[in-house]
């Protein structure tokens, strides 16, 4: 079970104190943490080559000296090893060899990235800094959550300012802009602009994003101002360049953030169109960086970046690509069980924090927010405006829960996201790497749980692909959410004024001496009720589903399909047990058979195997590794036999009273839902 959190969440905490105690447990983990001890591990490799995918240590060996050689950081050890006064009179040593002090960072930017809590810069941007500063063309890979927007916006700015880059420089009204940020999302371009808003205000640059779904004039205003850094989305950027609002003629850098999914995107024709308008390629540094690089994209950086690139990939070989700061759980769920299952994995995991759940169609992530209490949709087809009105909510804490498409799988950087679920596993590794990395960033730890469908999943094949050694856990017990919201309760009873005592006391005291409970029994169910649990209803293993248990069935021979199964049962039961029967499948052994039944039919089932010799049913305590199938296409999972999409089961509540706050009420919505639709076609967001 995971460790249940006392923390509430408090949107009016203080940013400043929020920061400082974020702070305190990263330097308190330091030595469990995998990020801390990757920082460790980078010291060492300091010196170390970076990593070469694409074999072209020719091409490495003709990197221009001039421009690509690394900086003697031993120049800078001397200072870093200076004892610092905080301005607390804390003291610090800065002998980190990465603290910021010991890289070509200038004053007015060190301090407002002192202002963000940053004193030392994480490995990617580390062992990036020098290269980009020094004139090179790079592809950075690292994982999810450490720190990529950074390693380009850092260097980029130092050079602008203070190094190659400023010389040729304009800075008047009306200049071109310098540099050129392309991302796949308005949400990100977003995102990352606001970095160069803070860290280039800080040293007199301007900036201006430009994104499609927002009106040209204001966008357009800003650049005729003239701008020194320009964020967009490649389609807006694009129409830009043809109206003759943005020059390139002066360009020094270009960025391709998320650079996989912009082409995936089918960015490419546009992309190559404003990468083509730059006239002297010599004179532009290109920038490439992503938490996942397929190969198709390791060639296509051959197209736009210099021969003489460098490339420093964090992740390489190494088996592991998703973000380790992340526990990767996967539970078995059917689509019908969803809307019961996913609140109380919130209560249970989210620790108070924000949540994402990831659907695949834009219908399912309506439905599923239509149907969770407090949650929003966030997916492409909603207006612009609304779609920053959710993000900006969601960030500010106005609401913990947001169901996206992948629009929100990509590079979105929010504070607290402590739980991301996924719905069913995505279709390729990239998807699931990106989605589990919207928590566990910045060397914060995160929870992803991943539901499948015991029957036709693909969970293998990401977990091979990933490197992700799944944890295997079933559906979140009704005691364990109850000790959960218990916890919270009870926080909240202490929170309650003195002065409604003399109210109460006498109903209490009548009510001590007359129930027969004791003190603390009382005050137990006195917590229950204040969270909504009056009852508590098992779950099954196989789906999850409320007041059904799975069964196991073996026939004394193999059982190699579904029907086969049946038909063992249709010898030993009458027919409408039979086909009350959910969930079929079948074990990887290839000995028997598992299925949900109705709880109170659990005695039938089991009575039955008398009646045949050789059959034999038990009750499932873990669940058997099942044997998977491919997932069918045109439909989301699926909970039974031919059955799918939330509203379609009578399932009652598991608790008869109904919940109160977050993750309640559940029933009543769902009466009349139509379910999780057929697949819409394409790969839309
Ligand atoms: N050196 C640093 N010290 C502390 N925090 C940092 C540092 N660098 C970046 N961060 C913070 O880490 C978080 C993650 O950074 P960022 O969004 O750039 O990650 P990323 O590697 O681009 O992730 P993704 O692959 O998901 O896009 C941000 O909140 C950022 O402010």
């Amino acid at each position: 079970m995971p460790s249940l959190s006392l923390t509430s969440n408090n949107s009016s905490v203080d940013p400043k104190k929020e920061k400082k105690m974020k702070k305190k447990i990263v330097l308190d983990t330091q030595e469990t943490d995998p990020l801390m001890v990757s920082i460790k591990k980078e010291k060492k490799k300091e010196k170390r080559k970076a990593v070469e995918f694409d074999g072209d240590d020719e091409e490495r060996s003709e990197t221009s000296s001039e421009l690509c050689e690394p900086v003697n950081l031993k120049k800078k050890s001397k200072k870093a090893k200076v004892v610092e006064e905080e301005e607390d009179g804390e003291e610090v040593k800065a002998e980190d060899p990465n603290a910021v002090t010991r890289f070509r960072i200038s004053e007015p930017l060190r301090e407002a990235l002192k202002k963000r809590g940053i004193e030392a810069l994480f490995p990617i941007q580390a062992r990036t800094f020098e290269d980009i500063l020094n004139g090179c063309d790079l592809v950075g890979r690292a994982r999810t959550g450490q720190g990529k927007t950074l390693a380009f916006v850092l260097p980029i700015l130092e050079s602008l300012v203070n190094g190659p880059a400023k010389a040729s420089r304009k800075t008047g009204y009306g200049r071109p802009p310098s540099v050129l940020v392309l991302l796949p999302t308005r949400e990100l371009a977003t995102q990352v602009f606001d970095d160069f808003r803070v860290y280039g205000g800080a040293v007199g640059l301007n900036s201006c994003c430009v994104y499609g779904g927002a009106s040209y004039q204001p966008q357009e205003l800003a650049l005729k101002r003239g701008v020194d850094i320009v964020v967009g989305t490649p389609g807006r950027i694009k129409d830009h360049i043809e109206k003759g609002n943005i020059d390139l003629s002066l360009l020094k850098f270009r960025v391709l953030d998320e650079s996989d999914e912009m082409l995936r995107m089918g960015f490419v024709e546009d992309v190559e169109l404003i990468l083509g308008k730059v006239e002297d390629v010599k004179k532009v540094q290109t920038l490439l960086f992503s938490a996942t690089l397929p190969d198709w994209v390791k060639n296509i950086s051959s197209r736009f970046l210099k021969p003489t690139k460098k490339t420093i990939d964090l992740v390489g070989n190494e088996k592991m690509k998703a973000s380790t700061n992340v526990r990767h759980i996967v539970l078995p769920c059917s689509t019908a069980a969803m809307p019961q299952v996913i609140p109380d994995i919130i209560s249970c995991y989210s620790s108070g924090g924000r949540t994402i759940i990831f659907t695949e169609k834009r219908e399912s992530a309506n439905e599923l927010a239509g149907l969770l209490p407090g949650a929003r949709a966030l997916h492409g087809e909603i207006q612009q405006s609304k779609r920053e009105v959710t993000l900006s909510g969601f960030r500010s804490g106005k609401f913990l829960t947001l169901v996206a498409t992948n629009v929100a799988a990509r590079g979105l950087d929010i504070n607290d996201v402590q739980l991301i679920i996924q719905c069913e596993p995505p279709n390729d590794v990239e998807a699931y790497i990106h989605r589990s990395g919207r928590t566990g960033r910045a060397g914060n730890s995160g929870v992803a749980v991943m539901l499948y469908d015991p029957r036709r999943s693909n969970v293998s094949k990401i977990q091979r692909e990933s490197g992700v050694k799944f944890e295997h856990i079933t559906a979140p017990r009704a005691e364990d959410i109850a000790k959960a919201a218990g916890v919270g309760a009870a926080e909240t009873i202490t929170q309650v004024s003195d002065s409604v005592i003399p109210a109460f006391k006498s109903a209490a005291e009548d009510l001590l001496s007359t129930s027969g409970l004791s003190a603390v029994e009382l005050l137990a169910k006195a917590l229950a009720k204040a969270t909504g649990y009056t009852e508590i209803k098992s779950r099954s293993l196989l789906t999850s589903m409320e007041n059904h248990v799975t069964l196991l069935l073996e026939s004394g021979k193999p059982i190699h399909t579904p029907s086969f199964a049946f038909s063992v049962m249709r010898r030993i039961l009458p027919e409408d047990k039979v086909e009350s029967v959910t969930g079929m499948s079948l074990t990887a052994d290839g000995n028997g058979a598992v299925f949900d039944v109705k709880k109170e039919d659990v005695d039938t089932f089991l009575a039955a195997q008398e009646n045949a010799a050789g059959v034999n049913i038990e009750v499932v305590k873990a669940l058997p590794s099942l044997q998977e199938r491919d997932r069918p296409r045109g439909r989301f999972g699926g909970g039974g036999r031919g059955r799918g999409g939330f509203g379609d089961r009578s399932g009652g509540n598991r608790f008869s009273g109904g919940r109160g706050g977050r993750g309640g009420g559940f029933s009543d919505r769902r009466n009349g839902s139509g379910g999780f639709k057929g697949r819409n076609n394409g790969n839309k967001w």
